[in-house]
């Protein structure tokens, strides 16, 4: 087996952070090179596996991407926003591919990821499971066959820590149903519902979200129509699904041509 391809975790001591950190000690084809988190927060200048609260790694955590990116071949980022808009930059002078799992970007956002792609190879995904992503193939092609008397519903479930709504999944799924009926979803997406808000409009594709508990993440998408109903689920169980996602991801990056990359492209499920 050849070299271990060189990862830093951005946004180490999140949920997503942490637990990719484990993914990465349980694989034998990757290694934590280095590890990031906010300035000011309590792990800087902390040995990782300490301030996890286990054993030395010899990874101190640190606020200064720069150089931490210039020890790494690859960058997985689930924090938020703005730090994602800034490591993609870093990421792209550093000569570093950048794995993207952060969602709630605004279409300004995406956009500022534009540039940093024409220099390195950037994955980015509302969603890096697999099971998700076939899901998203599969909404396409049940929207494309069904007409409008098909009412599409999109629901989803999350944990209450998380700050963003509809989920990068609930948008991925309307994107993919969207593009199914032929429409673009910024024409015909329902984001809330609330108070008297007349009848259903037809055609269009709506969003509801549930925050609550440690619901980890479950997606709905409903084709409903009179007298049947066809409803297309999701269930994440466990986060440890997005993380091996985006080790494969980080690996698959490796001899790409630099690019704006998604997790269908990764899996192969990319339509020609
Ligand atoms: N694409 C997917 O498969 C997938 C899966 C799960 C979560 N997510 C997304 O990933 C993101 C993170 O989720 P989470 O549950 O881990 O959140 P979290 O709040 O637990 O973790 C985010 C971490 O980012 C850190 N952070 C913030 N600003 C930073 C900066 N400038 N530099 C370095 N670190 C910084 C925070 O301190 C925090 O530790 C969210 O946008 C979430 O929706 C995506
Ligand atoms: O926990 C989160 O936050 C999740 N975010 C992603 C989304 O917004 O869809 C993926 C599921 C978990």
């Amino acid at each position: 087996m050849g070299e271990k391809i060189k990862v830093v975790v951005t946004g180490v001591s999140g949920r997503m952070g942490q637990m990719l950190v484990e993914t990465i000690a349980a694989s034998d084809r990757v290694v934590l090179s280095g590890a990031l988190e906010r300035s000011g927060h309590g792990w800087i200048g902390r040995d990782l596996g300490v301030a996890m609260g286990g054993a030395e790694t010899g990874v101190i955590v640190s606020d200064t991407a720069p150089a931490v990116f210039a020890k790494a071949d690859v960058v997985i980022d689930f924090t938020v926003p703005a730090a994602t808009i800034a490591f993609a930059a870093a990421a792209a002078k550093a000569g570093v591919a950048h794995v993207i799992g952060t969602t709630g970007m605004t279409e300004e956002e995406i956009a500022q990821l534009e540039g940093p792609a024409q220099q390195t190879v950037i994955v980015r995904a509302g969603n890096m499971s697999l099971g998700v992503n076939l899901l998203v193939q599969v909404t396409k092609r049940v929207a494309a066959a069904l007409d409008e008397d098909y009412d599409i519903e999109i629901v989803e479930a999350h944990h209450n820590r998380k700050v963003d709504a509809p989920s990068g999944t609930a948008l991925m799924l309307g994107e993919a149903a969207a593009e199914g009926r032929g429409v673009a979803l910024e024409d015909v997406s329902d984001r809330a519902r609330d108070g008297i808000t007349g009848a259903r409009e037809r055609g269009r594709i709506g969003f509801a979200a549930i925050r609550g508990g440690d619901i980890v993440g479950e997606h709905d998408v409903m084709f409903a129509a009179l007298g049947e109903r066809i409803t297309l689920r999701h269930v994440a169980s466990d986060r440890s699904v997005f993380a091996r996602g985006a080790l494969k991801a980080a690996l698959w990056t490796q001899g790409k041509a630099p690019g704006a990359y998604d997790m269908l492209d990764v899996l192969g499920l990319a339509e020609q």
